[in-house]
């Protein structure tokens, strides 16, 4: 027997695995890294974030992956060089915080790698008939695994797909697994680039779980900071703050059928980007606005709608928990508008749950790689975007 396919049928043996999960998102700011030790599987998966830390791109990293990235026409000499690219400044990046934390690539079992999203196309968006969902993360696991000598599963969202999914939220199986609790309905609000929420009800029933995407979470408020303060981002929602919400703005913004479809659904930069935002303001006859007032509409637009989001599975007389994750729950603008408009919700975020909630979709990777390995058994039901599947291919160091 190939050694390597020993080695990993004895990590899937061990009681506990020490897995490394590595997200890189839609907002370009960076490779999350989180080192997770994790035993059990399925709802019984109890995960320790022993360290993270988030590995800043460079400019020129950002610059590069903007030449390909949620664009329709690239350079295709681009795209396949930035895929062993990305590959090997990953493990680079695993290497130099495994030195930082006193630990040898023979100490973690596995690393799980998300990769860098370069095209997500969900036949909502596409709309060519003959072409299936569709989705494009870059990276390759293989250079991981050389570079590192560390076993990679990666290019997770592809079996979703193939079973029907849009190959996104996976977030569903991580929160289910890691947050479900019995007694009480828990929202899980991610708000990164892109937002989106996972319903955990009181019953803990599988069959009832999902995650969807609300729309944009930072990526458009990202978008105009660099446009209008040649920042990476609105520190803090203080231009934001400064201004005023423009109605009509804000009612050309919600104008897309994307927040009619039902649950689940995704979405990603493709559709909401500066071309959907310059194109509202032509509608809407609002071009001439301050760019605090613009500011503060773009943050309306994505409170409005993980709020409209969110009443689309509350009933009444039943209170709801929101753990808050991802950068967004740093914008005290976005937090507060969002909190405002749901009186039935008590706020918190995942940090209170044990995973700090800027490394949670990192944890996630490594939760998924955990269940190929270890788990598989827990039925979703038979429904579509929730496929009771174990995802993740695997490379071999040799
Ligand atoms: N202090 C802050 N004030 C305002 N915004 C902040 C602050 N800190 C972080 N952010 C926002 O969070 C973003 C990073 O979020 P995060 O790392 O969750 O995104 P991501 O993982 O790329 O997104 P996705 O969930 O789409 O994959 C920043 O680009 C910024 O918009
Ligand atoms: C295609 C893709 O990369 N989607 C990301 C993105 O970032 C947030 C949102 O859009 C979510 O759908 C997803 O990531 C998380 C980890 C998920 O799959 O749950």
């Amino acid at each position: 027997m190939n050694q390597q396919i020993q080695q990993l049928y004895t990590i899937a043996s061990k009681p506990e695995r020490r897995i490394i999960g590595l997200m890189s998102g839609t907002s370009l700011d960076g490779l999350d890294v989180a080192l997770c030790q994790i035993s059990g599987s399925g709802p019984a998966t109890s995960v320790t974030l022993e360290r993270f830390a988030t590995i800043p791109y460079t400019d020129n990293l950002k610059v590069d992956i903007r030449t390909i990235f949620a664009r329709p026409e690239i350079e295709f000499e681009q795209l396949c060089l930035l895929n062993p690219y990305i590959g090997q400044l990953h493990a680079q990046m695993i290497l130099n915080c495994l030195q930082e934390w006193g630990l040898e690539p023979a100490d973690i079992d596995i690393v799980a790698s998300h990769g860098q999203t370069v095209y997500h196309a969900p036949k909502s968006q596409h709309r060519h008939d003959k072409f299936p969902n569709a989705t494009l993360q870059i990276g390759d696991g293989d250079h991981i695994a050389a570079i590192t000598g560390i076993t990679t599963f990666s290019d997770f969202r592809q079996k979703h797909v193939a079973h029907g999914g849009e190959g996104a939220p996976l977030a569903v199986y991580g929160d289910y697994f890691m947050f479900s609790k019995s007694g009480q309905n828990r929202i899980l609000l991610n708000m990164g680039g892109i937002a989106n929420f996972t319903y955990l009800p009181a019953s803990q029933d599988a069959s009832a779980v999902f995650t969807t995407d609300t729309g944009p979470g930072n990526t458009l408020l990202d978008a105009f900071a660099r446009r209008l303060l040649n920042k990476p981002y609105d520190e803090n929602g203080q231009l934001a703050a400064s201004g005023h919400v423009n109605s009509q703005l804000l009612d050309a913004l919600k104008a897309n059928l994307f927040f009619n479809a039902p649950f689940p659904k995704t979405t990603g930069p493709e559709v909401f980007n500066v071309s959907y935002v310059q194109a509202a303001q032509a509608d809407s006859q609002t071009v001439d606005l301050s760019p605090a007032d613009l500011m503060a509409t773009l943050v309306q637009f994505s409170a409005d709608t993980i709020v409209d989001a969110i009443r689309g599975i509350m009933q009444s007389g039943e209170t709801y928990a929101v753990y808050m994750s991802g950068g967004g729950m740093h914008n005290p603008a976005l937090t507060t508008a969002i909190q405002g408009q749901l009186p039935f919700c008590t706020f918190s975020q995942t940090n209170e749950l044990g995973i700090n909630g800027d490394a949670k979709e990192a944890v996630l990777f490594a939760v998924l790689a955990n269940e190929s390995l270890a788990g598989g058994n827990t039925s979703f039901g038979n429904r579509q975007g929730v496929p009771s599947v174990t995802m993740g291919k695997v490379s071999f160091p040799r």
